[in-house]
């Protein structure tokens, strides 16, 4: 949804130690994709585990757009009846992706090999976005797509009626670009190839296979190449979804920061393309264990068992980068509490998120007394100690879920409270967020000017 309510301005405060359970709703890439894969199939597929936040509930809502039946049966329960690969039906409505990367760059590729036409538009910050990494492939298909200047939202993209395979060599670790090259494929008769030069996460791989598309991935000196065989027939699935460990990242870093906490964060993905905050905090000195691993809905999950622990500086290799793209705001945050320099290069593509969350972080901590040091692709963060960040600041979220949560999490580790200017993002990925934190003893409250 692009219509954002008024601001909600959030304020955390020092906390006691955290204890208990906090149990981290559903992954949000994989929920996006058993929507998008549930639709081109045929017949029914079932998920367990979805997370509600909103960037999904708009995938879903495009996807009965496109013609899909999706029916929520209860919470986080869902069905999808498909139309199959190809079936996609022309969306009478503008496609309103609200603050969803994911979900219309992955939208816009499926629907990119279907002879029909769509109108997509997202919220102030999406429309931001570059979208030129995704047209440019999808052009290769013979779709066309028209933009407002530099490739951004609105965007209406005609699908190619003949559609032709391409062969795609991804000039960025995005796993949004491969993923929309491969559902694109799914509709060109032939084999696209995707070659991305560092791994990003794998999920659209896996499920796609899950699904019964022939799909074969292979490490060479090029990279990874993914080979997809077009039009198969997709057939619906029982998708459980695992923990989003994006999401766990948050009461994790929180439990790290603030003296005394212990908390279990049971059932979370291990998948080896998001697990690097996990490597990282392990490497500062974290008493971070993954206990009873297992494997739950085709990934790898543990139940990570969090104690409170003074942490050193590190330097993150740009190599991890990938694993971790998302957590590096709740990092930044939590280096700010640590003993020394942490520095994390290689990350540019935090600049193009739902905000430039290199500038977001760098200004925010400043706000809160600590000293950064940014270039175009890295960030580096002189750690304060355990009890040692003065706080005291408002800060700036531009419509970002991950830095409002970031800083909420800071809060409670400062020596004063910090106030984030909007904490309604946060429904975008994670609206337990607040109740979670709660009941582990976070002293989270939403404050009014
Ligand atoms: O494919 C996905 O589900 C995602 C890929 C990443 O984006 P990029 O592909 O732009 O790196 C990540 O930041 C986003 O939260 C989810
Ligand atoms: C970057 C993110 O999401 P998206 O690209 O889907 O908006 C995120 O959730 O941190």
């Amino acid at each position: 949804m692009s219509g954002h309510g008024p601001a909600i301005p959030m304020t955390a405060r020092k906390s006691v130690a955290l204890r208990g359970v906090a149990e981290i709703p559903g992954d949000k890439s994989i929920s996006h994709r058993a929507l998008i894969l549930g639709a081109l199939s045929v017949g029914e597929t079932h998920v367990t585990g979805l997370l509600e936040g909103q960037d999904v509930l708009d995938t879903a809502t495009a996807m009965r757009a496109f013609g899909a039946e999706v029916i929520q049966n209860g919470p986080g329960d869902w069905t999808v009846h498909g139309v199959g690969v190809g079936g996609f039906r022309e969306p009478d409505c503008v496609i309103d992706c609200g603050n969803s990367g994911t979900g219309v760059r992955l939208i816009m590729g499926a629907m990119a090999t279907t002879d029909i036409t769509a109108t997509f538009t997202g919220d102030a910050s999406l429309n931001k976005r570059p979208m030129g990494r995704i047209t440019d492939p999808l052009a290769q298909f013979g779709a066309q797509a028209f933009g407002r200047k530099g490739g951004r939202l609105p965007m209406t993209v005609i699908g190619a009626p003949d559609p032709v395979p391409a062969r795609y060599k991804v000039p960025m670790p995005s796993a949004q670009v491969k993923s929309a090259v491969l559902l694109a494929g799914l509709n060109a008769p032939g084999q696209t190839v995707v070659i991305e030069s560092e791994p990003t996460r794998d999920h659209s791989e896996r499920m796609l296979r899950g699904f019964g598309a022939e799909i074969t991935v292979a490490d060479t000196d090029e990279g990874r190449v993914i080979t997809l065989t077009g039009q198969p027939e997709l057939r619906g699935q029982s998708v459980t979804v695992p923990r989003d460990p994006s999401s766990a990242a948050f009461p994790v870093c929180a439990a790290l920061m603030v003296p005394d906490s212990d908390i279990l964060v049971p059932g979370v993905s291990q998948n080896p393309t998001r697990n690097g905050i996990f490597i990282t905090l392990q490497e500062m000195g974290a008493d971070l264990v993954m206990e009873n691993p297992r494997e739950e809905g085709g990934e790898p999950v543990a139940d990570l068992r969090v104690r409170f622990s003074a942490l050193k500086g590190v330097e993150v290799p740009p190599e991890r980068a990938a694993s971790m793209i998302d957590e590096y705001p709740v990092l930044s945050a939590l280096a700010a509490t640590a003993e020394g320099v942490t520095i994390m290069r290689g990350v540019k593509e935090l600049r193009v998120k739902e905000s430039d969350r290199l500038d977001a972080m760098a200004r925010g901590l400043e706000a809160c007394g600590v000293r950064v040091e940014e270039t175009e692709d890295s960030l580096t963060v002189y750690g304060m100690g355990t009890g040692s960040v003065p706080g005291g600041a408002t800060v700036q979220t531009h419509l970002d879920h991950r830095i409002a949560m970031s800083f909420l999490c800071l809060g409670l580790a400062t020596q004063k409270p910090v106030t984030v200017d909007d904490g309604t993002p946060i429904a975008t990925s994670f609206p337990a967020f607040e109740g979670l934190m709660a009941d582990l003893g976070a002293q989270i409250t939403r404050s009014n000017r």
